[in-house]
């Protein structure tokens, strides 16, 4: 704890609780301050890995986040709930801040863009769809995944072929590929934005007579006017198909998608200071994350010791916790005289589980249940860390 007391006397106004279960030991800290707290060591790093050019000169980090479209918002909303909110003169503006990380910019730009940049060493980091990072960074060892769920922009880039005609009981990519119809003289035709994901996927299933087109947008359209037999695009809901008259095949999906923190390699291992803040940024989304949808339960419990208490409660299923449950004793005065007949047990539940983790506390004698969101779980150290660090070699 005396580690931490620096931190906790600056806390003017606490904003947030910490728990550290395994030592029963609960301490408010300023939302400015938290993430400070639960770093556990300097991540400065001096690596001696092979770069093969220099990365141009400047002091401050740049974090690429999309400028519109559908993953803008989403993508302001995750930072803003990782207390990383984004300071934006106007929106018309393309460079913003975010207050917490100083030496960080936030340059707005088209998603494909964010990838191109980070590629020519003009980004050093970015937030976009891995379809995107796919396409436009086309398999180049630069780019480094950091994160690869921020759990916003699900969808699929998948193959699809009209539901009528000849394509009536073609129902598989292997169909597909083994319908008579497409020939030398007259390949398959399929219109797509993903120019490079595209003929990659067909080689490496074998089709071998295929044509691309390409068009920046309502791709749906392009089998009913007759300029394609098929689409390769994103599908989430499937709406756009289904009201095209399109439908998805087994084997057809090139991709599974959803919104990813990339990175440059060369910027992590030669800027200084990008390889510490992408460890806050990482940091904060594992915490953010982790919590989405679980809750802290806590309960009473009658019980002789601690021990008993904790047996009762690891015995059900649902109650484990994160770690198991902290059991804490509750002290009452009775015929003058401090005993502790009662026992606080915290854990952690997953939504999911909440109500079935109610029900088996109530089995085991547990009374007045409180049930809070969890805003963060920082875990010692975060598992995408250590992964990043061995892709960069250090
Ligand atoms: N239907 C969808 N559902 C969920 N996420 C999607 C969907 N379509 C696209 N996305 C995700 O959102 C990202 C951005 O899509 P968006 O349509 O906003 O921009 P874009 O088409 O790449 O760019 P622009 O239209 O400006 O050229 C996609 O790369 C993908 O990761
Ligand atoms: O499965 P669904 O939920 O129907 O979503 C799929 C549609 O969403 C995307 O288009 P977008 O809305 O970005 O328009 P665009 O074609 O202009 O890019 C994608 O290109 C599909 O057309
Ligand atoms: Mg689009």
């Amino acid at each position: 704890m005396s580690l931490l007391q620096p931190y906790f006397q600056q806390c003017a106004s606490p904003a947030f609780s910490i728990s550290f279960p395994s030592h029963s030991c609960y301490v408010s800290v300023s939302k400015r301050t938290f993430i400070s707290c639960c770093s556990s060591q300097s991540q400065t790093a001096i690596v001696d890995a092979p770069i093969d050019s220099k990365i141009a000169e400047r002091d401050e980090i740049r974090l690429g986040l999309p400028s519109k479209g559908r993953m803008a918002a989403d993508t302001l909303d995750l930072l803003k709930d990782c207390q990383l909110s984004v300071k934006q003169v106007n929106p018309r503006q393309y460079v913003a801040q975010i207050p917490q990380l100083s030496n960080l910019e936030v340059w707005f730009q088209r998603p494909k863009d964010i990838v191109r940049k980070l590629l020519s060493g003009d980004l050093d980091l970015g937030i976009v769809g891995l379809d995107t990072v796919s396409e436009y960074g086309q398999g180049n060892e630069d780019l480094i995944i950091v994160h690869d769920a921020l759990e916003y922009g699900d969808c699929r880039l998948s193959l699809a072929i009209p539901k009528y005609g000849i394509f009536e009981n073609i129902n598989s990519l292997r169909e597909l590929a083994e319908m008579p119809q497409w020939t030398v003289e007259k390949p398959l035709r399929v219109a797509t934005g993903f120019t490079y994901l595209g003929p990659k996927f067909m080689k490496e299933n074998g089709l071998k007579h295929v044509i691309f087109s390409t068009a920046d947008g309502a791709l749906e359209a392009a089998p009913a006017m007759g300029i394609a037999d098929a689409i390769l695009d994103l599908v989430s809901s499937g709406t756009t198909l289904r009201e095209n008259n399109l439908k998805e095949i087994e084997g057809g999906v090139v991709l599974e998608s959803q919104a990813v923190l990339v990175a440059s390699r060369k910027a992590l291992i030669q800027r200084k200071g990008a390889l510490d803040t992408t460890h806050e940024i990482l940091e904060r989304f594992e915490a953010h994350l982790r919590a989405l949808g679980q809750f802290t339960v806590t309960a009473n419990m009658r019980g002789g010791s601690g021990e008993e208490v904790a047996e009762r409660v690891l015995s059900q299923p649902s109650l484990a916790g994160l770690q198991g449950p902290t059991v804490c004793p509750v002290f009452c005065k009775r015929d003058g005289k401090v005993t502790a007949d009662y026992y606080a047990i915290v854990i952690c539940v997953p939504k999911k589980a909440l109500y079935k983790s109610v029900q088996q506390l109530r089995a085991i004698g547990g009374s007045g249940v409180l049930i809070s969101p969890l805003t963060y779980i920082f875990d010692e150290e975060t598992p995408r860390w250590r992964e990043l660090l061995s892709k960069l070699g250090i």
